[in-house]
């Protein structure tokens, strides 16, 4: 059943799946990010995710009956492509003396966003990136936001501009994404870096970095996108709609499933890939899934567990238990997608540097 999906990731077929980005030195892997990054060693990834691999034969064999799906290990992905980030902002420094640097403008006290926000912060230090910080009052006005958003667009110092979302309800998002400089929109919300990604024979500046990361893993583990089915359930801004239209580029046949599909079950069963990013736990069951197929579940759904020290665990939109025993693959939730969300803002970051300052 694998084998329908997965396919040799050094074939030129694999090589167009990601047509967005910097080409490639050595591999389609480079392709997928802005940064040169060496690939990823597969055999090596898979023999650490495989059950089959690390078990006694005895286990191994009972293993197959109840889990079959390859363990597609975001954090670990992510740590590789950070570790390259770390090399080239090195590789910055000492040629030019520059250092990118990242600016968050969160507003409100949001707990979620506020995580969010101190785990960028720490991901940027981790990786040499300066970090900026605006922190607004939640009951701040529009023009409050711009203000900030003007000044960080105006600072040279800064390469990336991110306002962590969701914004309060009295203010207009639209007008705030529009006023970041699309130069420095390492979110990729700005309407035009949108419109590229969405028009034939145009590219944006920046790709939406969830998505990205959705891309990056089917890239990393081999798996074919071109003349592929896939569903991607949810349709928002910020991941389904760009998710979709990646994996079009990436000449896949796209169907994209929202609260009002009639049939929701019945189209994501047809699907080789499923993309989910409803925020709803457990709607995609087993029987949603196609045997073989490949999931990668974005959702990040708390839910509550009095056993865990935060009083709630975060689960994804897949039924995990179910899925495993289906699907060919599958991202966890946590240590699937979320750390690859970071990994590709950082990416970001870093060619947005490059880009500004001419450094190849
Ligand atoms: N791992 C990561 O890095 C990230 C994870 N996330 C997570 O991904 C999830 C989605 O985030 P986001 O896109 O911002 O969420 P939104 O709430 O903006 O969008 C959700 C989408 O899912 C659709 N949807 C909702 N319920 C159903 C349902 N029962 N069946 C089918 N479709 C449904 C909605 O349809 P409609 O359009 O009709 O309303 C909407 O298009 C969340 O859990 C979020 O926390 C988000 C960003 C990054
Ligand atoms: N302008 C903007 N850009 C975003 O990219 C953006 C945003 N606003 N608003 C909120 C969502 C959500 N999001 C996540 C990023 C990382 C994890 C992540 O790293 N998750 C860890 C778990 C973290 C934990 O345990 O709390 C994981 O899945 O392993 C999750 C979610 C980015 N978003």
């Amino acid at each position: 059943m694998a084998s329908s999906v997965f396919s040799d990731s050094s074939s030129p077929a694999a090589a167009r799946l990601l047509p967005l980005s910097v080409r490639s030195r050595t591999s389609q892997f480079q392709r997928s990010i802005s940064i040169a990054w060496r690939p990823l060693d597969l055999s090596a990834i898979r023999s650490t995710v495989s059950p089959r691999r690390s078990l006694s034969a005895s286990a191994a064999v009972a293993m197959t009956t109840e889990t079959s799906a390859k363990v597609i290990d975001g954090k670990a992905v992510a740590k590789q492509i950070k570790d390259e980030i770390a090399g080239e902002i090195v590789r910055m420094k000492d040629g030019i003396g520059i250092v990118p640097g990242l600016a968050v403008i969160l507003v409100g006290s949001r707990k979620d966003s506020q995580t969010y926000v101190r785990n960028k912060k720490k991901a940027c230090e981790a990786v040499g990136i300066k970090s900026y910080e605006a922190n607004l009052p939640e009951d701040s006005t529009e023009e409050e936001v711009l203000k900030n958003i003007a000044r960080f667009n105006d600072d040279p110092s800064v390469h990336g501009i991110l306002v962590q979302l969701p914004l309060p309800r009295h203010m207009n998002e639209e007008k705030i994404l529009n006023a970041v400089s699309i130069e420095k929109d390492v979110d990729g919300f700005h309407p035009l870096n949108i419109g590229r990604l969405a028009m034939q024979g145009r590219d944006p500046l920046f790709v939406p970095c969830t998505p990205k990361g959705c891309m990056e893993l089917l890239h990393t583990y081999g798996v074919e996108i071109k003349g592929k089915r896939a569903v991607v359930i949810g349709r928002s801004n910020i991941v389904g709609m760009p998710a979709a239209l990646l994996l079009q580029k990436a000449n896949a046949t796209i169907s994209m499933v929202h609260s009002n599909t009639r049939n929701p079950e019945e189209i994501t069963r047809q699907a080789d890939i499923i993309i989910s990013a409803a925020g709803v736990a457990n709607l995609v069951r087993g029987s949603w899934i196609k045997p073989g197929a490949v999931v990668i579940d974005v959702g990040i759904n708390p839910v509550d567990d009095a056993e865990s020290p935060r009083g709630y665990r975060l689960v994804g939109d897949v039924c995990y238990e179910e899925a495993c025993k289906v699907a060919s693959a599958i991202t966890p939730v946590p240590g699937g997608v979320g750390p690859m969300t970071i990994a590709m803002l950082l990416s970001n970051t870093l060619s947005s540097a490059k880009r500004i300052h001419d450094f190849k």
